[in-house]
């Protein structure tokens, strides 16, 4: 059996949901106001469209505004940003999320930087990113991913990470980076590692606090885990599993949580982790956004 407390990352998130749907009906009986995201998708990858979709439905339980553009593989880089500019000035909309990665033809930084930074609910505009790394957190929106990590790191062990190591598997401009700068905000000594650190099992394991944010199904080992640490697993992947002679899809993170949750302290399960808290925090910043 193994001993690590299993973070249960859906439950936390509907228990945000909650919350968000009692604010909301406040926010529009006192102020009249409606929060509202649009989402934009640019092809029809299948894994991007269930998250999105799951976006859409959650936004409507939480009694937001909800519109969904779904945009041709082949649309022209001007069209994508007439849209943007279009959502910009749309005062029922008060954040804005386009869908990641992009088709190769569009170029992914200009998009981003093209969305005004109070309707940038991902926190992905660079005024965004500057709050967050020179400590102007509050005024910031922080991604919603490493987010979302925080809340089950602090349930784990408090607000103040101090003298604590964080270890981040992943040095991404989405997870990596901006956990570090949260992670660091706590006051826990934080490395970042990526495909150029050499030892990563040996540096991982001094982790009492270890973030995987990779993109490779299991890279991370039982062995790998300081005893009582906290894991939390970002990973999503889509692998093929064989069962009875048929194929099928399995999610599964970047860590081998049998293996893993025999040494650790906690960790985050795939699915029901840090995908769900992602989108209640997705729903956060949008509210956030429009009561302000
Ligand atoms: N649950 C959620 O809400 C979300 C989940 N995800 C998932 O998280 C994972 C990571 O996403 P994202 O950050 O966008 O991914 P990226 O592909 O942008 O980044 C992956 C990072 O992992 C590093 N890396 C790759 N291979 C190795 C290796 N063998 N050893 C050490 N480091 C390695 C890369 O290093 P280098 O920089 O050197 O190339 C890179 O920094 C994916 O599975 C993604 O699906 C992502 C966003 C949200
Ligand atoms: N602009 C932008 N912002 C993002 O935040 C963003 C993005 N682009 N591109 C892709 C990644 C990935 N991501 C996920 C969100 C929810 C789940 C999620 O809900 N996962 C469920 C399972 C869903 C399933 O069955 O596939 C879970 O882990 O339990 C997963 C992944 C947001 N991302």
């Amino acid at each position: 059996m193994p001993t690590a407390e299993r973070i249960d990352g859906k439950a936390k998130a509907a228990e945000i949901a909650e919350s968000i749907r009692k604010d909301v009906a406040v926010l529009k009986n006192e102020r009249g106001i409606t929060p509202g995201l649009a989402v934009v998708i640019v092809g029809h990858d299948p894994a991007s469209q269930v998250y999105v979709r799951n976006k859409k439905r959650t936004a409507e339980s939480c009694g937001f505004h909800s519109v969904l553009h779904e945009l041709d593989a082949d649309t022209r880089q001007d069209e994508v940003l007439d849209l943007i500019a279009e959502l910009n000035n749309d005062p029922a909309v008060h954040g804005i999320l386009v869908q990641l990665p992009l088709p190769k033809h569009l170029d992914e930084q200009l998009v981003t930087q093209s969305i005004v930074p109070h309707k940038d609910v991902d926190g992905f505009h660079f005024e965004n990113i500057g709050r967050l790394t020179a400590g102007d957190i509050d005024n910031a929106f922080v991604p919603c991913t490493p987010a979302g990590c925080m809340l089950m790191i602090e349930d784990q062990l408090g607000r103040d990470l101090s003298g604590l190591n964080a270890v981040i598997v992943g040095r991404s401009n989405i997870v990596g980076k901006p956990m570090a700068a949260l992670l660091l905000a706590a006051n826990a000594t934080v490395t970042i590692c990526h495909s150029r650190t050499k030892e990563l099992p040996q540096v991982a394991r001094h982790a009492d606090i270890l973030v995987a944010a990779v993109g490779r199904p299991e890279m991370i080992r039982g062995d790998w885990v300081k005893p009582g640490a906290v894991v939390i697993d970002v990973g999503i992947n889509r692998i093929e599993v064989v069962t009875d002679g048929e194929k099928r899809h399995r999610l599964t993170g970047d860590v081998a949580y049998e293996e893993a949750a025999n040494v650790a302290a906690a960790i985050t399960p795939v699915p029901g982790g840090v995908g769900p808290m992602t989108i209640a925090m997705l729903m956060a910043n949008t509210l956030k956004s429009a009561s302000s």
